[in-house]
């Protein structure tokens, strides 16, 4: 039992360090984190309800662990294959893809949240 709990905390402590190696060194990351303060920062000057704050951090947490799943796949892809390859890069084109999906969602949220209070 003392072990399973060992292991449980050490693996949250990597996955952390995962977490702290795609803000520093992730430039989609750091925009999506700034995107993410940004909208934070409307939600409290907008007021926005308990129900849209749940919806906005859905949308940010959706955006960047597919963002951070992306960036695994596509060090995975460099890794096991660096040179030019058709299938690495429909590899990674599919990975991109997922994110462009969850953003497009995001946006989606955000246009409906914000736009009828600006309007
Ligand atoms: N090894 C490869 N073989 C074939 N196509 C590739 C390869 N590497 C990248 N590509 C193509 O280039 C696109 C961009 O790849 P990737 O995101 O790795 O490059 P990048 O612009 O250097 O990105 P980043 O700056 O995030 O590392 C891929 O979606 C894919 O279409």
């Amino acid at each position: 039992m003392k072990t399973f709990i060992v292991k449980r905390i050490r693996g949250f402590g990597y996955a952390f360090k995962g977490a702290v190696i795609l803000l520093k060194t992730e430039a989609s990351i750091q925009v999506q984190f700034c995107i993410a303060i940004l909208v934070t920062v409307a939600g409290f000057y907008f007021n926005i309800s308990s129900t849209e704050w749940l919806v906005q951090l859905l949308a940010i947490g959706l955006v960047m662990s597919v963002e951070g799943l992306n960036t695994a796949v596509e060090d995975i892809a460099d890794f096991i294959h660096p040179d030019y390859h058709n299938k690495i890069g429909r590899i990674k084109d599919v990975a991109a893809g997922a994110v462009f999906i969850s953003a497009v969602i995001a946006v989606i949220i955000a246009g409906i949240i914000y736009i009828p209070k600006i309007t």
